[in-house]
């Protein structure tokens, strides 16, 4: 869908993107991430002409992106930045409406679809679609923002940190609603991060970028377990590198199964992560665990978090 091919991005002399070649397939979820500097932003922005390349090149859908006119590739991807970038004078509704409006919707689907979006992003429809930005908190600045580049059911969705500024519970329950509607809509989404628990939630393909290269992309599961160089190790976090690991595994693929125990239960599609701190906090060495139909299913046991890892 999204093919760089030896990319390459200067500012004077400085080469902020330099040789990068990456290819993000249809439905794909990917996520940059990397230090501070190292080419994040200018990679996504890139992809939807915000920034020019100067080498190389960016193919979607197989043709070059210099080939789409700006205005109608970005009409074709949706985009979302944490500073959210909403317009001050417009609705709710108008900011959403945005697009879809340009591209000629009728007034009924474009309201129904604002009262779709603003359901899918946990605001009530009715309280806000006639609000106006600065009326606002931030968080439901970032949830409209959010829901606007969504609007017109893009190809492709680009976001900048677009829950960077939220409150853990907010960034929380919008991941949790980013993942249902990947899943839902299949979009291809390419998400920029500084939140190594985010991209490791997130992301069917992690980028790490250092100094412009890509240091390592990779699944989840292959960049935790087979860090490509001591700066990645490093940028995973060596300390945190257990707790990583048990967040990208669920209860379901460690219990075992048809054994009982005492308690309240833990679902088979916990993460084990979650199974850790449970069993911390009630200072037991095993919890019950239930299916997806909410039946008994198995038991884990603290040793089974540990079985196998090197
Ligand atoms: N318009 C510009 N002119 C000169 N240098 C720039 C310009 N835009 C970005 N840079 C430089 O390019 C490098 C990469 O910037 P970029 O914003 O892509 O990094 P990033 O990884 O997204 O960083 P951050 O996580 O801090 O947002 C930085 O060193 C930055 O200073």
């Amino acid at each position: 869908m999204i093919q760089f091919e030896h990319v390459g991005k200067r500012y004077g002399t400085s080469e902020v993107v330099s040789d990068l070649s990456l290819s993000i397939k249809a439905g794909e979820f990917c996520v940059l991430i990397g230090p501070s500097g190292s080419g994040k932003t200018t990679t996504l922005r890139m992809i939807n002409r915000l920034i020019e390349h100067d080498s190389g090149r960016i193919l979607f859908d197989g043709a070059e992106i210099r080939s789409f006119a700006p205005e109608a590739l970005r009409r074709r991807m949706g985009y979302a930045i944490q500073s959210i970038g909403l317009f001050p004078h417009w609705t709710v509704e108008e900011n959403i409406a945005a697009v879809p409006k340009l591209l000629g919707w009728s007034k009924a689907k474009i309201r129904d679809r604002v009262t779709e979006l603003l359901g899918l992003v946990g605001l009530d429809a009715t309280t806000y679609r006639g609000r106006y930005p600065q009326h606002l908190s931030g968080g439901q600045q970032q949830r409209v923002g959010v829901a606007r580049a969504l609007a017109a059911e893009p190809q492709v969705l680009l976001m900048d940190e677009p829950f960077g500024a939220l409150d853990p519970v907010t960034r929380d329950a919008l991941q949790a609603e980013m993942l249902r509607v990947h899943a839902a809509s299949g979009t291809t989404i390419v998400l920029v991060t500084h939140d190594m628990d985010e991209a490791i939630r997130l992301g069917s393909r992690i980028v790490i970028l250092d100094q412009g290269r890509i240091a390592q992309a990779g699944s989840p599961r292959e960049i935790l377990t087979r860090p490509a160089s001591d700066f990645v190790a490093d940028f995973i976090g060596r300390d945190e590198m257990g707790l990583r690991l048990l967040s990208i595994e669920t209860v379901g693929e460690r219990m075992r199964p048809g054994e009982e125990a005492a308690g309240e239960p833990i679902a088979a599609s916990a993460t084990l992560r979650h199974a850790l701190s449970l069993l911390v906090s009630r200072a037991a060495d095993r919890l019950p665990v239930t299916g997806a139909d909410g039946a008994p299913a198995g038991v884990i046991h603290l040793a089974d978090l540990t079985v196998g890892r090197p």
